[in-house]
């Protein structure tokens, strides 16, 4: 099987998918709810800051890795880090992430013997890796172990209704005999650490890089930009006199799962977004054995294989003589509902049984955060600004996206 650079090389991928996984209703119900803390908490007072100093410069994808690396903290350990403050600081513990996926990278471009020596000498890049991940990993035991604890003590029980992180699922197990908890799931906190990384690494800058593509192709296709907001015009989230909190969510565009995904052009502006920018650009499969493809191709045992899917978004084969336009109307169908694309065509979440676990979180969590950012405010890109990728695990920017900031009057 092949996987992502942290999964490979730490042997997270055992096989185990989790029934309490991204994918729950539960969960997506707390991301929705960590979204829409952060957008007002977060990003809101940030760009309102920024708005107000219109000479500042910002990075946008500075932004969106702090606010992705909140979200996602908060809902993998129900653990708000507060990386996206309005100083925009750096937090300890969001830069010895940054410094292990750095460094796991590292080791997929590098030749084995070379990252191997420079680990045994304890040198560059591997020195940097070791002291991150050590201090990554005593924040993650001593949470993991004082999770446990209260959990035990309080013998505080999973709602069926109520939200959950899933460090807190995963202890509390899924097992339960009437009142008595069983923790039976994991008990092995090299286990849930592994899976806690895990999950961090595949939700963090996937997400955090396909904001930022967004926004980059909104600020060269005015009239999709115009055509989205139009859409966020006239469909407002629901408003209830009586709460305070809904009609809040109606004047700030902050959307409820179900709303959100009624917004057809603006689901068809994100999956183009993801066609051309896929935020995992490359995903490589190792052969354990010699086998045969659906293909027909004969491949050998050890063999690794590597894929682009950002090639794949970008072929004529697959999308067409337009496949280079951006263009959100190619995932509408006549009738004006979403055009469903296989996987094998749309590649951006991987398909079979390894695909991604966080798809359908990943495109409600994007299409909530883009309509509340792009109601409220305008981005220009400083001038002569060049942009262009980097070789990462994502597809990031390798100058940053600088921006001012505005206010939109809507
Ligand atoms: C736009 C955002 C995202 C993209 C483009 C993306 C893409 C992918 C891809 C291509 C894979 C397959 C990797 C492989 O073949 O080894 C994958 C796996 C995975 N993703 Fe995502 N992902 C995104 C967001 C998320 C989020 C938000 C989560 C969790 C909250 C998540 C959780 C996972 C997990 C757990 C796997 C491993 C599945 C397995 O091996 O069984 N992803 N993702």
């Amino acid at each position: 099987m092949g996987s992502s650079p942290w999964t490979a090389s730490r042997g997270f991928s055992r096989g185990r998918r989790s029934s309490y996984s991204c994918k729950n209703k539960r969960y997506r119900l707390l991301m929705e709810k960590a979204a829409h803390d952060k957008l007002e908490n977060g990003i809101f007072p940030v760009l309102d800051h920024l708005a107000d100093n219109e000479s500042k410069i910002v990075d946008l994808q500075d932004v969106f890795q702090r606010f992705t690396f909140d979200v996602i903290c908060m809902t993998v350990l129900g653990y708000n880090p507060s990386s996206l403050n309005i100083d925009l600081q750096d937090v300890p513990l969001a830069k010895a992430f940054d410094d292990i996926d750095k460094g796991m990278f590292e080791r997929h471009v590098v030749p084995e013997t070379m990252w191997k020596l420079q680990r045994l000498l304890g040198l560059g890049a591997e020195k940097r890796l070791a002291v991150a991940t050590e201090r990554f990993d005593k924040f993650l035991y001593d949470f993991i172990s004082s999770r446990r604890e209260k959990i035990v003590r309080q013998q505080t029980r999973m709602d069926k209704e109520e939200s959950v992180d899933l460090l807190t699922a995963h202890i509390e197990g899924e097992t339960r005999k009437e009142d008595v908890v069983e923790y039976s799931t994991f008990k092995d906190d090299k286990l849930l650490r592994d899976m806690v990384i895990n999950l961090l690494a595949a939700g963090r800058s996937t997400i955090a890089v396909a904001l930022v593509w967004f926004f980059w192709s909104m600020a060269n296709n005015p009239r999709v930009e115009s055509k989205v907001l139009a859409e966020l015009a006239a469909n407002p989230p629901a408003a209830h006199h009586s709460d305070h909190s809904s009609c809040r969510r109606r004047q700030s565009r902050l959307y409820r799962e179900e709303e959100v995904n009624r917004l057809v052009y603006l689901h068809a502006t994100v999956a183009e977004t993801l066609r051309l920018y896929t935020p995992t650009p490359m995903n490589h499969k190792w052969a354990r054995e010699t086998d045969v493809l659906p293909s027909g191709h004969r491949v050998r045992a050890k063999t690794r294989i590597f894929v682009s899917m950002y090639a794949m978004g970008r072929m004529k084969g697959i999308w067409g003589e337009d496949c280079r336009e951006f263009k959100p109307e190619r995932w509408i169908t006549e009738r004006g509902g979403i055009r469903y694309v296989p996987s094998h065509q749309f590649t951006t979440f991987s398909g079979g049984p390894r695909s991604c676990l966080g798809k359908e979180v990943s495109l409600i969590q994007l299409k909530m955060v883009v309509a509340a950012i792009l109601w409220r405010y305008k981005f220009q890109v400083v001038e002569g600004h060049r942009v262009s990728y980097t070789m990462s695990t994502v597809l990031q920017m390798e100058n940053e996206l600088r921006v001012s900031v505005s206010r939109r009057s809507t």
